[in-house]
């Protein structure tokens, strides 16, 4: 027992002095990718969601200062405009506006887009930044898992709604925030809600691969109309994502510095918003601002076709 002990307690020793040996480097390798694109985004029109905090809230700040109009929609609009005053305390130049959006209930949704349609001209980039992880299963007011709700079903209807906005404003990209976790994931047609059985980690998955299957279909739904859609892998990044679970907030906390920061997540997002080199390129992943791995199941045109499918008739709309 007692050599168990020392031998625990050396291996502890050792793995934390290389920790501290290598930590600036570990660092530097978790920072990943910088958008270099200093494209200037004058005269141009930005949605995103989720963007009072997190990779959100930072992707909404680089837009702007690159002189973007941004608009945050947030399902909080007091913490929204929280956000946008302290973005519009550091850049005083930059055209930062909150908007009501709860992706967790459809009647939101519509109202968000009806408003929005009658309020701007052109829309150039749309980012699909709002998520939820691992939350207690919880449904939507319209009846869907929350994961496979807000963070797919809630986005998909929202696209549907601005498409022709988009198209009218063509070249327009669209960012999907999705996730590494797409990896782990398969679409369960069978309990697509989890009734059955739920899982908190794989119900995130299963609403990540979704985010990268949407995205695949669109852009071949979209060739020839100038519309391009990337799906995007931030970094694991030290965010209130992990608000949910308190193991992973702890294994978050305790690994902080080997974390990406919410700037540093916001890059891959930023970089497929504006990076000239992707004008044309569709319906592909990114991390680190380069093409990313994806899975075999996130590659399965069979599965993104039967997914589109299902999502129109849950959402009871017809999108071809
Ligand atoms: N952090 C990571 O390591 C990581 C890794 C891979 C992928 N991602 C993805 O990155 C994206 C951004 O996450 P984050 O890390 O920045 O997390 P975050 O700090 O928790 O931000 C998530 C944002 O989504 C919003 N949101 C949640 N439910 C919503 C709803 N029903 N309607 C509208 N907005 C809603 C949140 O609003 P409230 O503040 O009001 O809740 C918040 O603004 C997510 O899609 C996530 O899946 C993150």
């Amino acid at each position: 027992g007692m050599m168990l002990l020392l031998l625990i307690v050396a291996g502890l020793g050792v793995v934390t002095l290389l920790v501290i040996l290598f930590a600036p480097h570990i660092r530097k390798y978790a920072a990943g990718g910088v958008c270099r694109s200093t494209v200037s985004l004058d005269g141009k029109t930005v949605l995103i969601t989720g963007a009072n905090t997190g990779i959100g809230k930072e992707t909404a700040m680089e837009l702007a200062v690159r002189g973007a109009r941004v608009i945050m929609a947030c399902r909080d609009v007091d913490k929204g405009e929280e956000a946008a005053a302290s973005i519009r305390a550091a850049h005083p130049e930059t055209q930062v506006e909150v908007r009501e959006l709860d992706l967790a209930d459809t009647c939101s949704i519509r109202a968000f887009a009806q408003k929005f349609l009658g309020e701007v001209n052109h829309l150039h980039i749309l980012i699909h930044n709002a998520g939820v992880m691992m939350c207690p299963y919880t449904k939507t007011i319209d009846g869907f898992e929350m994961h496979i709700g807000v963070n797919h079903l809630g986005h998909f209807l929202l696209t549907s709604l601005l498409i022709g906005l988009l198209k009218r404003s063509a070249p327009a990209r669209i960012v999907v925030v999705s996730s590494l976790a797409h990896n782990f994931g398969w679409i369960r047609f069978h309990d697509l809600h989890s009734q059955g059985s739920y899982n908190s980690g794989l119900a995130y998955c299963q609403s990540k691969l979704a985010n990268v299957l949407f995205t695949r279909e669109l852009a071949r739904r979209l060739k020839g109309t100038d519309v391009t859609v990337n799906s995007v892998h931030p970094g694991t990044v030290n965010s209130d994502l992990t608000r949910h679970s308190t193991l992973m907030t702890i294994f978050f906390t305790v690994f902080a510095t080997f974390l990406k920061t919410p700037r540093e997540g916001a890059q891959t997002s930023l970089y497929c918003a504006v990076a000239d080199e992707l004008h044309s390129v569709s319906g592909k992943h990114f991390s680190d601002c380069a093409p990313a791995f994806v899975a075999p199941q996130g590659r399965s045109e069979e599965t993104a076709r039967r997914l589109w499918d299902v999502s129109c008739e849950l959402l009871g709309i017809e999108w071809d």
